[in-house]
């Protein structure tokens, strides 16, 4: 039986992934969008020299020993100072004002003396203190986040900050998920002799949702072939951007599922990929739907999806690294040798004292969820590896779910 190496697998998947296409989103709805054009300022930032602190604004040249200024306005947030500061005088200010012509220092005020309208100061400021000239944080015109950036709650402060009231984001995909098999009850049935509870699609809507305009549930079917072709017809005449299915994936009586994408007119790309768990992963497309059939075993699908459909997601995002970020990692204690399958190995991220290691988690077993929900990591043990001491830095995935 030939199986499709993890590393080919990925880059066929990712090469029918279309190109992004970009919608423009209010600000206030593009947290956790990536941006589709490079975010551009409209202005500089500050737009005026402004004041670092709240105190006074001077001529440095004027604080010299027995100096008295003449304070000659206020320049406040919003309000600044109508006028030139000429030889011997200042200007009260305060943090965030625009610092007054002729002037080019602060001196805060805990360092001033007052009396009437002079004062004088115990600072010897050089020219600039406290001073945010025009443009120090960014200038008009200046590309602060490329297109691919992930806009988190700095980014999008940022552009506010820029002044943008709208941005160019990627469209996201319309994900549906379907789960199949006769045993197959949903959560909270009482269980006649048999019968599985549903667990996948769970795990998988909340997986993919962050990269998602929508992850649909479409529930269970079971094993029939009929109500199976009726049930993906009715998925496919409403054209989602993906389909994952699990269960019915391997090479069972029952495991029907890649025949009746083939009737309905699916072409495979390939089936079955050289990893544990996970090796009965299909792949094809169905007019412009990518079509992912993952094996049922609740870790085998958990697993395929994190490897497989969260890379093709990102990739439709547009994000600069849509395979994501790998960690390198000491073992916290020895791996077993591997068979010819790559093994993404569940682990444990054990932080102790600033430092940070994989600690295998032993189970493999492919329905096994309760080990996969305490693992943090997938260590990525390669074809043939013939098992690593502690202290070996591996590669790992990180399961972040989210
Ligand atoms: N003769 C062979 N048998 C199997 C092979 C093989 O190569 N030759 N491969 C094994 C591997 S590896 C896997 S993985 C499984 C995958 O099988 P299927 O995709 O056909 O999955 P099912 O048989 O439908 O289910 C397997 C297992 O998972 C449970 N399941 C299914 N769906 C769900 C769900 N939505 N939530 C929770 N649990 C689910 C199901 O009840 C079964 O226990 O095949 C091996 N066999
Ligand atoms: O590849 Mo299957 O996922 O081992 O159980």
């Amino acid at each position: 039986m030939s199986l499709l190496p993890v590393d080919e697998a990925l880059t066929r998947i990712l090469a029918r992934v279309p190109p992004v296409r970009a919608e423009l989103v209010p600000l206030a709805k593009a947290s956790g969008r990536v941006l589709a054009a490079p975010l551009v300022a409209d202005h500089n930032q500050p737009p005026f020299d402004a004041s670092a602190m709240d105190g006074y604004a001077v001529r440095a040249a004027d604080i010299v020993d027995e100096h008295r200024l003449e304070i000659v306005g206020v320049s406040q947030a919003g309000a600044g100072y109508d006028g030139t500061i000429g030889r011997g005088q200042c200007v009260r200010i305060f943090t965030g004002a625009p610092v007054p012509p002729g002037a080019d220092a602060v001196i805060m005020q805990e360092e001033a003396t007052v009396e009437g309208n002079l004062v004088r100061f115990s600072d010897r400021p050089k020219p600039g203190r406290s001073i945010r000239p025009i443009g120090n944080d960014f200038a008009a015109g200046q590309a602060l986040l490329p297109a691919g950036t992930l806009m988190t709650p700095f980014g999008l402060a940022l552009a506010a900050a820029a002044n943008r009231a709208q941005l160019s984001v990627a469209e996201r995909p319309a994900v549906a998920v379907l789960a199949t098999g006769d045993e197959l009850v949903e959560p909270g049935t009482p269980l006649s002799s048999g019968q599985i509870v549903a667990s996948n699609s769970y795990g998988l809507v909340p997986l993919l949702s962050p990269y998602a305009r929508e992850v649909t549930d479409h529930g269970i079917v079971p094993d029939d072939r009929a109500a199976l072709a009726e049930r993906l017809d009715a998925i496919f005449a409403a054209e989602p951007d993906v389909l994952v299915t699990t269960g019915g994936a391997s090479v069972g009586d029952h495991d029907i599922v890649q025949e009746i994408l083939k009737s309905l007119g699916v072409e495979v790309d390939f089936w079955r990929i050289n990893m544990r768990p996970g090796k009965p992963l299909m792949f094809g497309t169905h007019g412009r739907t990518l079509v992912f059939g993952l094996p049922g075993n609740p870790v085998s699908a958990m697993v395929t999806a994190t490897v497989f459909i969260k890379p093709a997601l990102r990739q439709w995002l547009g994000y600069a690294h849509p395979r994501g970020a790998t960690l390198r990692l000491p073992l916290a204690a020895p791996t077993p040798p591997n068979s010819g399958r790559r093994h993404f190995m569940r682990a444990q991220l054990v932080v102790t004292e600033g430092t940070s290691a994989a600690l295998p988690i032993l189970e493999t077993d492919s329905g096994h969820t309760s080990s996969l929900a305490q693992a943090d990591l997938l260590i990525v043990q390669p074809e043939n590896d013939p098992g690593q001491v502690t202290g070996t830095i591996v590669e790992a995935l990180p399961l972040d779910g989210f």
